[in-house]
This record gives structure tokens, C-alpha cells and sequence, in this order.
């Protein structure tokens, strides 16, 4: 069933229609009604992206600021569960001052049998909502339940809007600071892609369902026999910054974007949140892949209790949803503290431990240069499951530094020492110290690295791995569990 949209005296389309923004998200021509459109604050379709079947909702921002009632609500619910049986993503258009305060009790209890709906969909199908104006309380908490975010420059989120932060605490806050763009990309980790303005909003939710539901095979014969020397890209100095994104980009496939040129297939998300680790997918090979990867350029790339906690959520929605992770290792720790303590560091970076070990998608571990301490079994170690764990020459893999080691073994020698003498000595330590332990080579010979592989192999050797990974068990195992936002 389609659908034509009427346009107002000026002949110019209403923006704030769902059936004009489901029209700009999915392909030309490909939309279907699932039911008419009504007064009920909601609007849903079956359509394609980039010719992949989809289920899209929408709040009617036309009616009550795309309040939710229990009409409204009732589309919602048969939308997800549709897309479910039919087993398709489902992406979420949301712009909506949340339960219609009219309907009272009622509304409350739509609102919770969306809430409902979308937990039984989770790990069965994606979910992806697309945040285009305010959503408040039930229409904030939806979007949350589902596995990305993008937001629009004018999204706002929040669980009740000024006007009620106002009265309820006296606190004067303005829509934008209480649930905008900013405050979820930073602060509380809410959205995954900020878009540009609502074109790019939809552009990247189409890029994102390619990624998730075109997921494609990986095929050796796409990648150059010999890849781009990715060690080139990090500095010469074993201790300096830089950004693991390069890294990110040269190793997965390029693709062209509408301006026709070639860009990274990669799309990272919640870049600024937890930004020590990044997270995202792309293609290697042709099929898409999880990337989580340390980044040095940020907090020297230590885990945090955020960044933990980002990572093994995006690590079991991959696993989800059977996509194979690769990760990148280049990582000195946890960062250590009192604020890492108190705020759950050991609590949030046990999640990160239990989605390794649970995931059964094929997982490849590549250590760039160093992997110390707990830091090293947290990311994707032999000992919690890893299908192969690669290293580039020279990487360390050891409980800490040497040059840190030696400052606790030989204290008192270190002390002792004349102040003129002691950095040689440090040195002279720890240099009998990293042969003595053994570093990557130890590593190898006890089997917790699988190789030490040439840098300008490492396209191949990861794809390779898990593609052998995915033929050994005749496809991509998905974990049998939901994504709860962790
Ligand atoms: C599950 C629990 C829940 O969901 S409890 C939800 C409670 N909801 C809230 O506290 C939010 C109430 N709404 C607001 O604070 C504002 O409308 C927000 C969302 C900030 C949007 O502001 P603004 O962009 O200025 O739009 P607006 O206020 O002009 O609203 C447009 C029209 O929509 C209406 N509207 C809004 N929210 C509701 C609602 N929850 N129920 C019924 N109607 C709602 C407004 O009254 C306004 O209507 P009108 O255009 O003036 O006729």
C-alpha cells in the first residue's frame, strides 16, 4: 500500500511527517504502509535500504508533538514484532514529548508494552533509532533500549524536560545542555553517531543497516596479495601517541561515498565517549566486521571503567547479531586511581571480561605493540576464547613494562644505588629483565600468541583467520543473547 502526502497551501511538504521522513530514509519507491496513516502519534512501514527489506516506525510529530498513546503504541509493538518474524532490522524514527499525558495510565502502559516489544527483539534482529527532535521520557527510554543511536543536531533526550526539572528541583536548564548532542556524545554515552543535520541522520542509519544486515561473506581474493605496511603508520618512538584510528581506516575496505569518493568503510561509534577505545563496524574483505581497538592517542590507551563498559557492549552486539570482531591491542592497563574505583572500574570492566568470553563469533586478536598486565587478558586474550592472537615484531606482552617491573623487583637496589648511576642501572635491570621473562617470544612458545606476522600481512592474516574460523563452524555462530544496554 502507498501512500500520497498532502502538501500544504505553499505546496511545500511538512517536514515533520512521518510519511516525508520515512520517504527520505528508505529507497525510492520501496515504501509500504503496514497500516494507514492515523491520529494515533505513530506511523509505520516495510521498506528497503539499499534493496535490504526494513521495518521502519515513526513518531507523528504533526499530532501532540508525537505524543505516544495507546493507539500509537499498539503500531510500534506490531512493528517490531513484524520485523521480527519477517526477520529484518527495524529502525525507529523518533521525535516525541513521550506518554500522552491525556491518556494517563493507559498511555503508560503502551509505552511499556513498546518498552516490551523491543526487549524481545533484542539479539534477534537489529534496532536502530534515529533521534530527529525532543524525546522525552518513553521516547527517550526507547531509542535506549535499542542497539544504536544516531541523533540529529536537534534531538533532544531526556527523561523530563525543563519545565519539570524546573519545578521539581529549581534548576534552570535548557533543552539543549539537558539532552542534546552533546551531552549524550560526551557525558553519558546515550548516542553512538552524531549526524550532521537530518539528511546525514538518515545516510548513516542506511550506512549502519548495510553494515548489520548486509553483512556479506569475507573473500580473500578482494584483498591485495600484499596489503599497506600498516606499522608504518605508528611512530618510531615506542612510547609516543597516535591516533589508532589511521590504523582503523587503512585496514578495512574502502568504499565509495555519494560524492564519489573513496572513503573508509568504517563507522565509528560513541567516538567521544570512553574515547581511550574505539569501536566500530566496517568491511575487511568484503564482510562486515566489529572493530574494537585501543587507542594510545587517549588516556595512552589505558582501559577505563567507561571504555570497558563501551567496548563489551558493542562486543556483544556483534555477537549478536553474528558479526566477527577484530582487535587491536595496544594497551599499558587500567588506568589506575581512586575516581577509576569509585566509579566501578572493577564492576564495569568485568562486563568486558564476560563479553569476550561468551562471544561465539569468530574473534581475532592482533597485538600492534604492547599488551600488559589485566589489560592483556581483557582484550580478547588467548585464555578468554580468541580464535587466533597475531602480534607485529617487537610487541610486548608481559604483566607490566620491564622498566616498571624492575622498579618494584630491585627497589632497595634501585635506592641504594648513587643517584648518578641509577637510570643505567634501571636500564641494565630491565633490559636482564624483558629477556629474562621472554616478551612476545614467550609468549609464542607457550601458545597464548598463535604468530608474530609481517605487518604488510596483516589484512590477510586477519581476514584469513576468521574466515577459516567461519568455514570450520559452516557460518557465523550468533550468540543466543539479548543486547541489554550494559
Ligand atoms: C513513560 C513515561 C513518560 O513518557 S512520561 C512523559 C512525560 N513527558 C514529558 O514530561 C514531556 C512533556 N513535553 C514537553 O516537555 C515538551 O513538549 C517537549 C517534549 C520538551 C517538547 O517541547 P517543544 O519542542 O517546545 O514542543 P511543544 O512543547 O511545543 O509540544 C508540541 C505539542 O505537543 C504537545 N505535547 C508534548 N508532549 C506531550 C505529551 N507528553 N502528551 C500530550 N501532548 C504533548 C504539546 O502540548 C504541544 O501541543 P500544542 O501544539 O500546543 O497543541
Amino acid at each position: 500500500m502507498t501512500t500520497t502526502i498532502p502538501r500544504s497551501e505553499t505546496g511545500s511538504e511538512n517536514t515533520r511527517d512521518p510519511r516525508v521522513r520515512v520517504r527520505k530514509l528508505l529507497d525510492q519507491d520501496s515504501v509500504e504502509e503496514l497500516r494507514p496513516a492515523d491520529d494515533s502519534g505513530a506511523y509505520a512501514v516495510r521498506g528497503q535500504i539499499t534493496g535490504l527489506p526494513v521495518v521502519v516506525y515513526c513518531s507523528d510529530a504533526t499530532t501532540m508533538g508525537g505524543a505516544m498513546g495507546t493507539a500509537g503504541c499498539d503500531h510500534i509493538v506490531a512493528a517490531i514484532d513484524t520485523a521480527v518474524r519477517e526477520r529484518c532490522p527495524v529502525i525507529g524514527l523518533w521525535h516525541s514529548g513521550g506518554a500522552r499525558l491525556g491518556e494517563g495510565v493507559q498511555a503508560l502502559d503502551g509505552v511499556g508494552r513498546v518498552f516490551a516489544a523491543m526487549v524481545r527483539a533484542s539479539g534477534k534482529v537489529p534496532q536502530i533509532s534515529v533521534v530527529l527532535g525532543p524525546a522525552a521520557g518513553g521516547a527517550a527510554y526507547g531509542p535506549a533500549l535499542t542497539d544504536i543511536v544516531v541523533m540529529a543536531p536537534e534531538a533532544r533526550v531526556f527523561v523530563t524536560g525543563p519545565d519539570v526539572v524546573r519545578s521539581v528541583t529549581g534548576q534552570a536548564v535548557d533543552m539543549v545542555t539537558l539532552g542534546g548532542p552533546e551531552l549524550h556524545g560526551k557525558d553519558s554515552g546515550v548516542m553512538h553517531v552524531a549526524a550532521d543535520d537530518e539528511a546525514d541522520a538518515y545516510l548513516r542509519t542506511r550506512r549502519l543497516t548495510g553494515l548489520l544486515a548486509g553483512a556479506g561473506d569475507i573473500d580473500l581474493d578482494l584483498l591485495p596479495e600484499h596489503g599497506p605496511d600498516l606499522r608504518a603508520l605508528l611512530p618510531d618512538e615506542a612510547r609516543r601517541a597516535y591516533d589508532i584510528r589511521s590504523v582503523v581506516h587503512e585496514m578495512l575496505d574502502p568504499t565509495i561515498s555519494p560524492d564519489a569518493e573513496l572513503r573508509s568503510s568504517f563507522e565509528e561509534l560513541q567516538p567521544r565517549w570512553g574515547p581511550s577505545m574505539v569501536v566500530g563496524l566496517g568491511r575487511l574483505a568484503g564482510g562486515t566486521v566489529g572493530v574494537v581497538a585501543n587507542n594510545p592517542l587517549r588516556l595512552a590507551g589505558c582501559l577505563d571503567s567507561v571504555s570497558a563498559e563501551k567496548a563489551a557492549r558493542f562486543i556483544r552486539m556483534c555477537d549478536s547479531f553474528g558479526i566477527p570482531l577484530v582487535v587491536l591491542v595496544d594497551v599499558p592497563g587500567y588506568l589506575p586511581g581512586l575516581g577509576q574505583e569509585r566509579g566501578g572500574v572493577v564492576r564495569r570492566g568485568a562486563k568486558l571480561l564476560h563479553a569476550f568470553a561468551e562471544a561465539t563469533v569468530p574473534r581475532v586478536t592482533l597485538v600492534l605493540r604492547k599488551a600488559y598486565g589485566g589489560a592483556y587478558v581483557a582484550m580478547n586474550s588467548r585464555a578468554l576464547g580468541a580464535t587466533a592472537v597475531f602480534a607485529w615484531p617487537q610487541a610486548e606482552v608481559a604483566v607490566m613494562s620491564a622498566q616498571a617491573a624492575v622498579g618494584i623487583l630491585h627497589r632497595r637496589q634501585l635506592a641504594a644505588a648513587a643517584e648518578d648511576e641509577r637510570e643505567a642501572l634501571h636500564d641494565r635491570l630491565a633490559a636482564e629483565h624483558a629477556r629474562a621473562v621472554g616478551g612476545v617470544d614467550r609468549a609464542v612458545a607457550i601458545g597464548v600468541v598463535d604468530e608474530v606476522i609481517d605487518p604488510a600481512s596483516t589484512q590477510r592474516r586477519l581476514a584469513a583467520a576468521l574466515a577459516a574460523a567461519i568455514a570450520t563452524r559452516g557460518g557465523n555462530s550468533a550468540g543466543r543473547h539479548g543486547n541489554i544496554p550494559l
